[in-house]
C-alpha cells in the first residue's frame, strides 16, 4: 500500500552527532516507536497523521549509534491497534526490546498470551486529543483488569491541564501506571504553580505512579534546540524543561523512566538530534547513581525483571 505523509511532515534526523554523555552500560532507550514500513505494515485507517517510515533496523542502527543496550517499543498512534510492526520488532531484536501495546477489549487471552511471549509487557492508553478517538473509560478499565493479570502495566498519555477530569480514573487502575513524557507540563508556568504540583502530587501520594521524563524537544518553549549551531555554549538545549524534569528525577528516583522518542512524531518546527537529546541527560540526573537508576536500574526493573 502507498501512503502520503502529512503535509509538513518532519522525518527524522539521519545523522545523529554521537553523545559527549557517556551512557552507563546496559542503558535502556524506555520510549521510541516503529513506524511501519507502511508497504509491509500498513498504517491504521482511523490514524490522525500518516509518518514517514521508520523501520526496526533503522530503530536498532540508533540504539547502537547512540550507545544503548535495549529498547522499549511503544505502539504509535498512527498503527492504531494493530501492533504487527511493533511485535514484529520486538521479535527481531533478539531479546534486546520490550514492547507496549494498544489493544481494544475485543482482544483473546490467546492474542494477548501471544503479545506477551514477543516481549510486550504493557498496554497505551491515550487521552491527547489530537491523536486518537476518544475510548470509553470502562472499557480502558476492563483492559487494566486482564493485562494486570499477566503483570503487565498501563502507560498514560495525557496533557497536564486533564489531570484533575482523569484524576479518579488514572488512581484507579490496578496496575504500575507509567506517564508519557511527564503528562506534558506547560513550561512556560511556574514550576511550583498549581498545574505542575498537581502532578507532584498525583507521583507522590500515588507510589505505583512512574513518569517517562522524556521529549524536553515537545515540551521546550524557549529552546535552544538539538540541532547543530543551535546548541548555546556550555548551555543545555530545552533549558526550559530542565527543572521540571530534574524535579522529577530527584524525588522519584526509583520511578522515572527516559527514552529518545525517536522518530520524534509530529514535531512541527524542527527535528532534534538524538545524539544531543542524549547530551540533555545528565542536566536532569545529575549524579552517576540518578543516572544508572534512570537509564538501567528502573527500566530493567520494569521490562526485564528476570535478568
Ligand atoms: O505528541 C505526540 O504527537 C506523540 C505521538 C505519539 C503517537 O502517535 O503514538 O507518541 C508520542 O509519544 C508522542
Amino acid at each position: 500500500m502507498e501512503f502520503t505523509k502529512t503535509p509538513g511532515w518532519l522525518d527524522w534526523y539521519a545523522s545523529p552527532s554521537t553523545p559527549k554523555f557517556k551512557l552507563p552500560a546496559g542503558a535502556v532507550d524506555a520510549h521510541c516507536h516503529v513506524f511501519g514500513p507502511g508497504a509491509e505494515f500498513p498504517y491504521a485507517p482511523e490514524r490522525k497523521y500518516t509518518p514517514c517510515d521508520a523501520s526496526k533496523q533503522q530503530l536498532f542502527a540508533l540504539r547502537d549509534h547512540l550507545g544503548f543496550s535495549r529498547n522499549v517499543i511503544v505502539q504509535a498512534t498512527c498503527h492504531g491497534a494493530d501492533n504487527r510492526a511493533m511485535v514484529d520488532a520486538c521479535k527481531a531484536s533478539g531479546g534486546r526490546a520490550r514492547g507496549v501495546a494498544t489493544v481494544r477489549r475485543s482482544i483473546s487471552d490467546g492474542e494477548l498470551q501471544a503479545l506477551h511471549e514477543a516481549g510486550v509487557r504493557g498496554v497505551r492508553f491515550n487521552f491527547v486529543k489530537r491523536l486518537v478517538d476518544f475510548t470509553p473509560k470502562d472499557e480502558l478499565m476492563e483492559i487494566a483488569g486482564r493485562i494486570a493479570r499477566l503483570g503487565w502495566h498501563v502507560v498514560i498519555y495525557f496533557e497536564a491541564v486533564d489531570l484533575p477530569e482523569l484524576w479518579d480514573f488514572f488512581t484507579a487502575l490496578p496496575t504500575t501506571v507509567v506517564v508519557d513524557h511527564m503528562g506534558r507540563p506547560d513550561v512556560s508556568k511556574p514550576i511550583d504553580g498549581p498545574e505542575f504540583e498537581l502532578f507532584l502530587k498525583f507521583m507522590r501520594e500515588h507510589a505505583n505512579v512512574w513518569s517517562k521524563v522524556s521529549c524536553p524537544e515537545r515540551l521546550s518553549v524557549t529552546g535552544p534546540r538539538a540541532l547543530d549551531g543551535e546548541q548555546a555554549a556550555g548551555m543545555p538545549s530545552y533549558r526550559d524543561v530542565v527543572p521540571f524534569a530534574r524535579r522529577v528525577v530527584e524525588e522519584f528516583p526509583d520511578r522515572v523512566l527516559w527514552g529518545t522518542d525517536w522518530p520524534h512524531p509530529n514535531l512541527k518546527d524542527h527535528m532534534p538530534d538524538d545524539g544531543l537529546l542524549v547530551d540533555f541527560i545528565p542536566h536532569i540526573a545529575p549524579t552517576p547513581e540518578l543516572q544508572r537508576k534512570l537509564l538501567v536500574d528502573n527500566p530493567m526493573r520494569l521490562y526485564w525483571p528476570e535478568l
